[in-house]
């Protein structure tokens, strides 16, 4: 076997010859070529020979991914803080103004910190960077980026980052706090504040059976991922909640929102320039949460009342406002991501687009109403906590004959936190208006009369 090893002055020419190739080579090279190229010749031959011969493998997570939020660095956001501990010698801390400042600070991670996380047989070692932008319009760039051993790349990829996403929302799920987001369109980014809208299925006045059925569709909603996907359709559900204003859609959503532990992203139609801004605006939203746009019919001047005479050029400016709408609708589901619940609320359905309506882009419509005898008991259970009272019988009757929203009934019962006289002031308001509808019923009869014979 010895035999077949080169001998010691055959290896020492076989080296000195290829010294002496690659000192032609520089030489040769250094002679022909100018610095800048040589030098970057040299530094594409050591990048290559360092890439194959290490056994090194960098991930990096960005900040941001295709012009909008990058959902893994969103989700390594959450999930790190919670992994940093003996590892790491130093955490981020704060309160944001809706903490509770006798509870601890929330963690977070400060840049260039190092810390580490065991997964799978694997240590995992993070560091948190940043990058000062030279323009002062150009948000500061941050990312996480982590080496791990080459034959580990797949492990990584394939379970560990789909670990990170799952356990970021398990941790979102258990959170108690809720954000509502605002776009800011100075900074082109989403603005969070608390959510805390004290609003759910149970405080809220409205038919039970109405209630049951929403909440079962949004179980059954979240539940048909399979299906969603079987069938081609994006996993995603349109809800419409139309009737006059004070009669609670606003709370559903915050029913909805408190029900399902989902974030709210509050979208202005106006605040939207064109397509490109919106999917850009709406791939910086997370999965599973709300997409609210709120009194819709403001936003079309159209009126689809066709007793009214309108002007050719008004009817030209409201088909392209519906059409932008409708543009902007269709946008929504097509960029919003997965798992989205879509709600859009109005005070007149009458005046939104028949194509706005349909399947689709609006899957279920829910009409809030007056309020009604169970409304009212709902309503003095949360707000006097009373079940039944004399004075019930009587609200009942002026109720029926009335159209008074949920609303008004519920501020004249925080009137008084006694039970007696917030009754009482709800009987008074409410034959008032009772009053008040009369008289002007009269009044529309009488000029009616007049204008007859004149
Ligand atoms: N159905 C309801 N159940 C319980 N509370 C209600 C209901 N409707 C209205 N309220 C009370 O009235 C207030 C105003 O209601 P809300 O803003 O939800 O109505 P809205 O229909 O969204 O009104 P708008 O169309 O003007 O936006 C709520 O904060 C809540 O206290």
């Amino acid at each position: 076997m010895l035999k077949e090893l080169p001998s010691l002055s055959t290896i020492l020419s076989a080296y000195a010859s290829f010294s002496a190739m690659a000192m032609l080579i520089r030489t040769i090279l250094n002679e022909m070529l100018p610095e800048r190229m040589t030098n970057y010749i040299f530094s594409m031959i050591y990048d290559f020979t360092s890439a194959y011969f290490s056994s090194d493998f960098t991930f990096i997570i960005e900040d941001r991914w295709h012009a909008g939020d990058n959902q893994l660095f969103r989700a390594a956001e959450i999930y790190f803080p919670t992994i940093i501990g003996p590892s790491s010698d130093s955490l981020l801390v704060g309160f944001d103004k809706s903490s509770d400042p006798t509870a601890p600070p929330k963690p977070s991670i400060p840049v260039d910190c190092r810390f580490k996380d065991d997964f799978d047989g694997m240590r995992l070692e993070w560091t948190l960077s940043s990058i000062e932008p030279k323009k002062y319009y150009v948000p500061t760039k941050r990312f996480f980026s982590m080496t791990c051993n080459k034959r580990d790349r797949e492990r990584v990829e394939q379970r560990y980052f789909p670990y990170i996403n799952k356990t970021a929302q398990e941790i979102l799920n258990k959170s108690d706090s809720l954000s509502i987001y605002t776009y800011d369109k100075k900074c082109s980014m989403w603005e969070p504040t608390a959510f805390k809208h004290p609003s759910t299925f149970e405080t809220l006045a409205m038919e039970p059976q109405l209630k049951e059925f929403i909440m079962k569709d949004l179980d059954s909603f979240m539940e048909r991922e399979e299906f969603f996907e079987n069938v081609g359709r994006a996993w995603k559900r349109g809800y419409l909640f139309y009737g006059p204003p004070g009669t609670g859609k606003s709370s559903l959503v915050a029913a909805i929102a408190n029900y399902m532990r989902s974030n709210v992203y509050d979208l202005q139609f106006q605040g939207v320039r064109n397509d490109y801004d919106l999917s850009r605006i709406l791939t910086s939203t997370t999965n599973r949460s709300i997409l609210l746009i709120e009194d819709i019919d403001c936003i079309t001047t159209a009126s689809h009342d066709r007793t009214k005479v309108i002007e050719k050029c008004e009817v030209e400016e409201d088909e392209d406002e519906n059409k932008r709408l409708l543009n902007f609708i269709d946008g929504l589901w097509l960029s919003c991501g997965n798992e989205r619940i879509i709600i859009i609320t109005t005070n007149q359905k009458v005046k939104l687009d028949p194509a706005l309506l349909r399947p689709g882009r609006m899957d279920v419509h829910i009409y809030m109403g007056y309020c009604s005898p169970a409304g009212f008991r709902k309503l003095a259970a949360s707000y006097l906590g009373i079940k039944d009272d004399k004075l019930f019988g009587c609200i009942d009757d002026v109720i029926k004959s009335i159209e008074a929203t949920p609303a008004e009934v519920a501020q004249q019962l925080m009137i008084s936190d006694e039970p007696k006289v917030a009754l009482q002031g709800l009987i008074e308001f409410l034959n008032s208006k009772k009053k008040g509808i009369e008289e002007a019923a009269v009044e529309e009869k009488k000029t009616k009369f007049n204008a007859f014979w004149v």
